[in-house]
């Protein structure tokens, strides 16, 4: 099955546009966690099983595990998924970006290397660089287009050629860059007006939307506004909201509410 055809799949099986972030970080893990080995690995085991029923996606950070030198432990998660939860796709968030020969590594390491089903990208340096990615037609290929970050807009909404960056994006990502049906955007919860109007421009492409939950995003906006018109098309994700739900050594339990509670929000504002 192909990314776009997995996540379908996936959100139809758990009636679920929730994706759980696991962007664990160690000083923050229950006690009970934090001194075995492989930690990161061992707290997101327990967060997929109590989970797994109520999403339609995992997005594992990079950086999480880069910088805490634990590349095992995302390894290790990226298999559990792929063991436990086969029908759930998983998006490596690395959102890379670079020349040709250098990205086509960095290809090989998200789809080889972790067997990731998609991987967000950096379009800042073109298409020659989002290339390697996009030439896997089976993989996802999420690129960034109005992020959810507070300075997103000094370069995002900047205009040139009578449209804003972002609008740029959006619209390359959707034409020039889906020759293999694909590509799919990120756009930030916390900015529910460009949600609104991307959706406009690609009627019918897949949106990963963080930022809400620790951000402050508004769930109800970003159904209302980035849902597609059969009801789909938004992967919403949420990191620190459902993984820290529960502090205690029933943090999972505590996960596995919170993914349950935002999936069935999500869902109240759904057609
Ligand atoms: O690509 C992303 O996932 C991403 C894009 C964006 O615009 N904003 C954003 O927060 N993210 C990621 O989404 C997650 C948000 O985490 P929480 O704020 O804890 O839910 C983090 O892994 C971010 O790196």
């Amino acid at each position: 099955m192909t990314f776009m055809e997995k996540l379908k799949h996936s959100s139809q099986v758990n009636r679920s546009l929730v994706c759980v972030g696991l962007d664990p970080e160690r000083t923050k893990l229950p006690e009970c966690v934090r001194e075995k080995e492989h930690a990161l690995f061992e707290f997101n085991r327990a967060i997929i099983d109590a989970t797994a029923d109520w999403v339609c996606a995992y997005k594992p950070q990079a950086a999480y595990y880069a910088g805490q030198n634990a590349d095992e432990d995302l390894k290790l998660t990226i298999d559990y998924i792929h063991e436990r939860a086969p029908e759930i796709p998983v998006i490596l968030d690395v959102k890379r970006g670079d020349i040709g020969s250098t990205a086509t590594m960095y290809a090989k390491e998200a789809f080889e290397r972790y067997n990731a089903d998609a991987v967000t990208v950096n379009p800042y340096m073109g298409f020659d660089t989002l290339k390697p990615f996009l030439d896997h037609a089976d993989k996802g290929v999420i690129i960034l287009c109005r992020t959810s970050n507070p300075n997103s807009g000094d370069l995002q909404n900047l205009v040139c050629g009578g449209k804003m960056v972002y609008e740029h994006v959006a619209l390359l990502a959707r034409d020039r860059w889906n020759y293999n049906g694909n590509a799919a955007l990120v756009i930030g919860a916390t900015y529910p007006e460009e949600l609104r109007h991307v959706r406009e421009l690609c009627p019918d492409m897949p949106f990963l939307v963080p930022g809400v939950g620790a951000q402050g995003g508004d769930v109800e906006k970003v159904v209302k506004f980035g849902c597609d018109r059969t009801g789909h098309g938004i992967v919403i994700n949420s990191s620190r909201g459902i993984i820290y739900a529960d502090k205690t050594e029933n943090f999972a339990a505590g996960a596995g509410n919170a993914a349950r509670e935002l999936r069935d929000l999500v869902n109240s504002f759904r057609d």
